[in-house]
């Protein structure tokens, strides 16, 4: 499709909610300038440093978050494109292509990618290599690395490449080649070596045992599949600088929040700003399995006129865990406290957008590993690729060969439900021993944290309602000389203890926090129905909701129903009062409650397991409000689980009323065809509910706010 025009530069663009669009833009950003294209890299949102409207060759990297939402890092973006987008020939001069990152467990798979590709195609931009979507759920290198394999030839026909040298992609060829001759296991000596990496287990103190069979790897001569081996991009040098300056008061917040407040001068509706914790309370008793906080967060006086309203999120940037960043200090037996400058080791190429404010010196190590890396993300392929050239010992070295194999990922995959973090993984391997720089390079960046506030703000207050994440998993191990073969692992996330201890100290911590922008709101004064699902913390918004509808007139606005479900009415029932309240009060005209774990409890109330149960049994009156009422539906929660059931549920919900009711068809704007009329219990298919259900959430009348 080339027009006979190369263009000299080569823009690699990422969208990134949690980064991994972010380091795998990166490292084809860096293999680019390697191969002699001529190359800049950007998150979406610096559209202006890029030159959006007159690019003319672009690369994309997008992940999907949320409901199939784009990353917050690309909000700005997004205004633009649909903005400009609707002209058919605004971008008639940009050629490019798409890498989209997703989850098929989710059910709007890709779809920011997919959006992105249509949205410029419409615009007149056209593709000068396939677009491909990488599923999360069986491994994103599956076509991750085929696709940047054959991103080079099609991009050298669009782009200049000079003459870069490819010397270090051959010998990494070359390399890899004798990797997968060299791996020979001996079978005899496996059965050790496993105990070995389960001996491990004895040590741990900071960190966690890993619990990992090795057996498949008896006789396995070659390795197929392994990712190709991230290029060293930087270096860390002794800084003679002065350090940042730190406020004791702000050591909550990351010792460059007001260069972050600066960098998003001009958008004050998503500029970060500090905040203090003034209170909390436990919402579930002393003995639930889960502990939910609920959290009061005072806005500085010059956030007060406060743009957000209920149903909003924001986020938060947290740190991590002070025991983890120094246990990592240790093993890799380097000071916290020197100042280091980080260097790119080719001029051309810039450093990864997280690490770039590393290179004045002005950070200690500990800064950087607190703030800056991602210690406890999930391990992915090319990291332990790379880890296995820092490894002394061989076996350790072919193990994590093996671990990011083809062959390895029935291990790889139990190495990923023991969610190590960074400091678990260097212990059970112990021989490795990276650079702080090449782990520095290797970590993603930490990504700030979104919570959904649970109140109306509007005086200066943000509540929000969360879990805290800590619980225990368990593996088996096959040599343990007890019967008992189960081992516990115990997890614990980066931001809710975290908050849980700032809330638990003395009152008054600093927090930086930044609004993201949303869709999840209730329309002020909506005469039309609100349905309203929310389990769990899911509630959280419809407290929100719920306050403003306290001072709306209530004889002018729809009525509202809530499904809510815990698991026993005496432990998690959370803000029981203030639904009670507002039943009473008529703020709320109907509460469905559900109770998964207390049987007894159920019988007594009549209630249902779970929300989707209770949706179901009230299937005509909620499709009856749906259809013939226009009902707003909102469902807030658990993405991959709760969310994709409650979406099956309501699908079934209008197939059944669809059957009972032929004449409301037309009003989901679902033909009837004759054999439609001929079985009514074909009225409407389950692929068409569905497909309804994706137009009302395009005419935001079904919205979600899911979330991990
Ligand atoms: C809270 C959450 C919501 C997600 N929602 C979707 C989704 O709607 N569709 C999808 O395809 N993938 C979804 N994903 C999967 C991510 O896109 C996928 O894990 C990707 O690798 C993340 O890339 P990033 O780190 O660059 O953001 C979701 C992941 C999380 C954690």
């Amino acid at each position: 499709m080339s027009d006979g025009f190369k263009d000299s530069t080569v823009a690699f663009l990422y969208a990134s909610q949690t980064g991994n669009a972010e380091s795998i833009c990166y490292k084809i950003y860096e293999e680019a300038v390697s191969r002699g294209f001529q190359a800049t890299y950007h998150v979406l949102d610096d559209y202006r440093k890029f030159n959006f409207d007159s690019l003319r060759t672009a690369v994309f990297v997008v992940s999907t978050t949320g409901d199939g939402d784009p990353p917050d890092n690309s909000a700005r973006f997004w205004r633009v494109l649909r903005r400009t987008s609707k002209d058919p020939k605004a971008y008639g001069h940009l050629r490019y292509t798409v890498l989209g990152l997703g989850d098929t467990n989710y059910s709007n798979f890709c779809n920011t990618a997919v959006r992105l590709d249509k949205q410029l195609r419409e615009a007149g931009a056209q593709t000068f290599y396939p677009r491909a979507l990488a599923d999360d759920a069986t491994g994103l290198e599956d076509v991750v690395e085929p696709w940047i394999d054959g991103l080079w030839a099609p991009l050298a026909k669009v782009a200049v490449c000079g003459s870069g040298e490819n010397t270090r992609e051959a010998s990494v060829a070359v390399e890899d080649a004798e990797q997968a001759a060299r791996l020979v296991v001996d079978e005899s000596s496996d059965v050790d070596g496993i105990a070995d990496a389960v001996g491990a287990m004895s040590l741990a103190a900071v960190h966690q045992p890993l619990v990992l069979d090795f057996r498949a790897m008896a006789g396995l001569q070659k390795l197929t599949g392994t990712p190709r081996l991230p290029a060293a991009i930087c270096s860390a040098v002794p800084s003679e600088k002065a350090s940042a300056d730190r406020d004791a008061d702000l050591s909550t917040c990351p010792p460059w929040h007001e260069a972050l407040v600066s960098e998003h001068e001009g958008d004050s509706a998503l500029r970060p700003f500090v905040a203090t914790i003034t209170g909390y309370r436990q919402l579930t008793s002393a003995d639930a399995v889960k502990r939910t906080l609920l959290l009061d967060i005072r806005l500085p006086e010059s956030e007060r006129t406060d743009v957000c309203v209920a149903g909003d999120s924001f986020n938060v940037f947290a740190p991590n865990d002070a025991s983890l960043v120094s246990a990592l200090l240790r093993r890799l037996d380097v000071s916290g406290d020197d100042l280091v400058a980080l260097k790119s080791l080719d001029d051309r190429v810039e450093l990864p957008v997280h690490l770039q404010r590393f290179q004045k010196g002005r950070y200690t190590v500990r800064d950087i590993l607190t703030w800056s890396a991602d210690l406890a993300s999930a391990p992915k392929k090319h990291t332990l690729r790379a880890l296995a050239e820092c490894c002394t010992d061989t076996r350790d070295r072919e193990r994590l060969l093996f671990l990011a194999s083809r062959q390895g990922s029935a291990v790889f995959d139990e190495l990923r439900r023991q969610a190590p973090n960074i400091v678990d993984l260097l212990h059970a391997f112990a021989s490795c021993k990276p650079s702080i720089a090449r782990l520095i390079e290797l970590l993603p960046s930490l990504a700030p944290r979104a919570y959904s506030i649970c109140n109306a703000p509007g005086n200066g207050l943000w509540r929000i309602a969360f879990n805290v994440v800590e619980y225990a998993l368990e593996a088996s191990d096959p040599f343990s000389a007890s019967e008992d073969q189960r081992v516990s692992i115990e997890r614990r996330g980066l931001c809710t203890p975290w908050l849980e201890m700032l809330a638990r100290g003395n009152s008054g911590a600093h927090i930086l926090v930044a609004r993201r922008s949303g869709h999840f709101r209730l329309p002020p004064a909506t005469t039309q129905p609100i349905i309203m699902v929310g389990p769990g913390t899911g509630v959280a918004p419809f407290i929100g909701f719920l306050e403003q509808r306290a001072v709306e007139d209530s004889s002018a606005i729809g009525s509202a129903w809530l499904f809510f479900g815990c698991r026993s009415p005496t432990r998690d029932h959370l803000f029981r009062a203030e639904l009670d309240k507002w039943i009473d009060s008529a703020v709320l005209s109907r509460l469905s409650l559900c109770f998964s774990r207390d049987a007894a409890a159920r019988d007594a109330a009549d209630a249902d397991v779970y929300v989707q149960d209770a949706l179901k049994r009230h299937w005509e009156e909620v499709a009856e409000l749906v259809v013939e009422k226009k009902a707003l539906v909102f469902v807030c929660g658990d993405a991959k689980g709760m969310g994709r059931d409650v979406n099956e549920a309501l699908a079934d919900i209008l197939c059944r009323y669809a059957a009972k009711h032929p004449d409301a068809l037309p009003k989901l704007g679902v033909e009837p065809t004759k054999n439609d009329l001929d079985d009514q219990q074909e009225a409407m298919t389950k692929v068409q509910a569905l497909q309804v259900l994706m137009r009302l959430a395009s005419e935001k009348r079904y919205l979600r706010d899911l979330w991990a």
